[in-house]
């Protein structure tokens, strides 16, 4: 039924046709118009020629009835099409009749609701009329002027909608006549029609713009019809503009609104509310900047360069963020601007806040995104530049080199935040930079303290160089001062350290208290290396105390191995002995570096009872009769009660903390001490008694007179015969030999029983021996070799030192080394 660019907006059972209107508005591109479109509506009476009139004057296509067919309604409800050349876009709406004998008496109520419609909407209605009717009391179109005046209360604001009243089959009474008669009846309508109080004296032209033409009749006189269609088309023509046939029309809707505000009126008059135009623009406004906010964010949501620095905010530092981001939201937010700039401006602008708000919304993460880089490039960008400036040793201070960095790093962010910045986002980057400087600072912080703890920690082991060794030299030394040399030499080095260490720490502006809690750790640690190398050097007492008795009693005054004689006084050597070693153990027992020489002599008088003390050997039992039987008789009771003060566990006056080695444990190490160099001493004796021995080995002298007188004739043999004398050489030769082999004199030395059984027992394997060595040397005779030579000088060299051994009488007992061997072979077997 319909044309190309027809519409049937409403049917005929008042069902507004919404998605076809979305079609017809998008087919002939309505909503690039704005403003600049009119509407043209038509009311009359049935079949008075108004699809005829609106297809000559506007080209569109609406259906006619067919003249054979007689007259009858061909148009039921509301169509809707576009006036072909007309500027600008001219929509134009044909109304079914208003006095259709088909719908009856019920349907006047159809009548108001299209003719409000027509009214709410267009900006020209049409009112066909025959031209017989004017003046006349029953004219058909006096209810529908009633009709239209009346609605037109309800809209509550005049539209000022220009009534065009086309005058059909016009007679030969000129215009001039009928439109004075014509306005009267129009006025006379308007005053008969009821209106609200408020609009009691408002005057006709307030509401309407009145304007009336003739048209010849078209069935008679078509050329005539034709001609003055053509001259009211032209009318038509930028009817919108000043002065045009629209030029003073109100409240019209931006084009992107007129199928949402049409469906929109058609619904309030349906529902037979009352249609506020203001309140209904206001609404339109809203729903529709509404959507194309909406319409803009999805735009910018989907928009591929939104995307791509959305995708790349994600990973990293988004240069130029900012703009990028500016450039894209500015694109939509014109948009919006330029669709949306017909609508009420109070509606447009909170609506462009509301999408702003939005696109704000969607651009924030990635915003948040790019600060995050920023920040993190800066903290790793500090990192670095703080490392290479320690690295440099250029001479900058720790602090100084801190500050220099961060204030960089800050800048730069700084930098960073501003080319990120989103245009009216009010976002602010404080918080960010305050993490950052929170961040610099800790990173600062523990760096300071990492650097701190490197350079106490140098002098620390600077201190623990220059205090434990000398403190362990010291502590073996075991002078009277030992202590308070260690202390002197403590403070010494402490007080040196400290001060180095106050210049190496300038750079990093130390607080006062920071300070003097540094030197403080250091001057605990030097105490702590004293205490330390203490510690280790009590652990071994024993073992020192052994090297010390070794020390003393194995050597001479002036240091030589002392070779035990028969002058020699063993107890007297061996008291001194003991008293060295108990005066090492009183220095170890202890830690005294404060008023160290008090102490110690106190812990030395302790100790000096322990010279009687020792398990119950033969020795010990001489030492102490040798001290029990002096001139003092109370030394023994002194000792029995200095004793019993040996078995505390603290020493009197020292901490406990200071307390290396205890009373109870000294008795004990002594004890054990004493077992343990017993052996030693035994030695020591025997060796003298071996000396003494060594000296008487020449016989009595009458012993030697008997032998001349008794071996005269043997003596006389012998010079008579020098075989004799060779054979003699030879077996002193031999015996000799057999003597150093068998090593006679130490065998000995332990008694002449064990002695002899000894060597017996040595004395074939070595006879064997010498025959072997003897033989070998014979076979070697004849090669002459140097090495032969060199061997035999070695031979001799070796039996001449046995040889000057034998001369000088050293014992085993004075070969330190060896004496110190057999002690520590014997030690677990006097421990257990
Ligand atoms: N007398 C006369 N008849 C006309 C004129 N114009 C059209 N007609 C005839 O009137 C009849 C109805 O024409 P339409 O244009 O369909 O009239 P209408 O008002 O649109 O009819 P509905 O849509 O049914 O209300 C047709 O037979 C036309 O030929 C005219 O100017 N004068």
């Amino acid at each position: 039924m319909a044309g190309a660019q027809t519409l049937q907006l409403v049917d005929g059972k008042g069902v507004f046709n919404a998605a076809g209107l979305e079609e017809f508005v998008k087919g002939i591109r309505l909503s690039e118009c704005g403003l600049s479109y009119a509407v043209v509506a038509i009311m009359g009476p049935q079949s008075s020629g108004k699809s005829t009139l609106l297809n000559h004057l506007f080209g569109t296509r609406f259906v006619e009835m067919d003249a054979f067919k007689g007259r009858s309604q061909t148009t039921q409800g509301v169509w809707l099409a576009r006036g072909a050349g007309i500027e600008p876009t001219t929509l134009v709406m044909d109304l079914e009749g208003t006095d259709g004998r088909e719908r009856g008496e019920d349907d006047t109520a159809f009548e108001k609701q299209s003719s409000l419609f027509a009214l709410a909407v267009s900006d020209i209605v049409l009112i066909n009329m025959w031209c017989h009717d004017i003046g006349r009391e029953q004219a058909a179109n006096k209810p529908l002027l009633k009709t239209v005046f009346q609605v037109m209360m309800r809209l509550f604001t005049p539209r000022k909608t220009t009534l065009l009243f086309v005058i059909r089959d016009k007679t030969r009474t000129p215009i001039e006549t009928l439109e004075p008669i014509l306005r009267e009846d129009i006025q006379k309508i308007w005053d008969t029609v009821p209106k609200p109080a408020n609009h009691q004296h408002t005057p006709l032209s307030e509401f309407f713009n009145l304007q009336v033409t003739s048209l010849a009749n078209y069935e008679e006189k078509e050329e005539q019809f034709m001609q003055q269609v053509g001259e009211l088309r032209e009318r038509f023509q930028n009817s919108i503009a000043p002065g045009g046939l629209a030029g003073d029309r109100r409240g019209a809707v931006p084009a992107t609104g007129f199928p949402f505000s049409t469906q929109e009126i058609w619904r309030v008059i349906k529902e037979n509310r009352d249609l506020d135009l203001p309140a209904h623009k206001v609404m339109v406004a809203t729903v529709r900047c509404e959507e194309i906010a909406h319409e803009k964010l999805k735009g910018l949501v989907a928009d591929e360069e939104w995307r791509a620095l959305e995708a790349r905010a994600k990973d990293d530092v988004v240069l130029g963020f900012g703009k990028s981001v500016n450039e894209v939201v500015e694109k939509y937010l014109n948009a919006y601007d330029v669709e949306a700039a017909f609508f009420d401006e109070g509606v447009r602008t909170s609506k462009r806040t509301f999408l702003m708000s939005n696109v704000l919304d969607v651009l924030q993460p990635s915003y948040a995104s790019v600060i995050g880089h920023h920040r993190a490039k800066a903290l790793s960008s500090f990192k670095a530049s703080l490392d290479s400036g320690l690295d440099s040793n250029s001479g900058e201070g720790f602090a100084s080199i801190v500050r220099r960095c961060s204030e960089a790093v800050l800048a730069d962010f700084e930098r960073g935040c501003a080319d990120a910045d989103v245009a009216h986002s009010g976002w602010d980057s404080t918080k960010a930079k305050e993490k950052l400087s929170r961040d610099v600072a800790a990173h600062a912080q523990t760096k300071r303290t990492e650097k701190l703890n490197q350079l106490v920690a140098k002098f620390e082991n600077d201190l623990e160089a220059s205090i434990g060794e000398p403190t362990a030299s010291l502590l073996d030394a075991a002078a009277p001062d030992t202590w308070s040399a260690i202390s002197q030499l403590m403070e010494q080095e402490v007080d040196d350290a400290t001060s180095r260490l106050s210049d190496a720490i300038v750079g990093f502006e130390p607080s006062k208290e920071e300070e003097a809690k540094i030197r403080q750790h250091l001057s605990k640690y030097g105490r702590g290396v004293v205490e330390k190398k203490s510690k280790e050097e009590a652990s071994q007492a024993i073992i020192r105390m052994k090297e010390r008795f070794t020390s003393v009693f194995g050597h001479e005054a002036d240091s030589m191995p002392r070779i035990w004689g028969e002058d020699h006084d063993v107890r007297a050597i061996t008291r001194d002995a003991r008293a060295s070693s108990l005066k090492l153990l009183s220095v170890l027992a202890a830690v005294r570096l404060d008023e160290g020489t008090q102490k110690n002599n106190a812990i030395e008088s302790s100790l000096k009872p322990l010279i009687g003390d020792g398990p119950e050997t033969g020795l010990q039992r001489t030492l102490s009769r040798a001290v029990s039987t002096g001139n003092n008789t109370t030394l023994a009771k002194t000792q029995s009660s200095a004793l019993h003060a040996l078995s505390l566990s603290t020493w009197p006056g020292v901490a406990a903390n200071d307390t290396l080695i205890s009373p109870v444990q000294c008795k004990s190490i002594w004890r054990q001490f004493t077992a343990e160099t017993e052996y030693t001493i035994s030695q020591a004796m025997a060796a003298q008694e071996a000396a003494k021995r060594n000296k008487s080995w020449l016989p009595p002298p009458w012993a030697m007179m008997a032998m001349v007188v008794l071996g005269f004739n043997e003596f006389m043999a012998l010079l008579r015969n020098p075989l004799y004398l060779v054979l003699i050489f030879i077996l002193y030769l031999v015996g000799k030999a057999l003597f150093v082999q068998l090593d006679i004199s130490r065998e000995f030395e332990h008694g002449v029983v064990p002695g002899l059984i000894s060597v017996s027992t040595k004395l074939l394997p070595t006879v064997m021996n010498l025959l072997k060595k003897l033989a070998e040397e014979g076979q070697g005779v004849g090669s002459g070799t140097q090495n032969n030579t060199n061997r035999t000088n070695g031979t001799d060299r070796d039996r001449h030192r046995e040889m000057d051994d034998m001369a000088t009488g050293q014992s085993s007992v004075s070969n330190e080394p060896q004496a110190n061997g057999n002690l520590r072979q014997r030690q677990p077997a006097l421990a257990s």
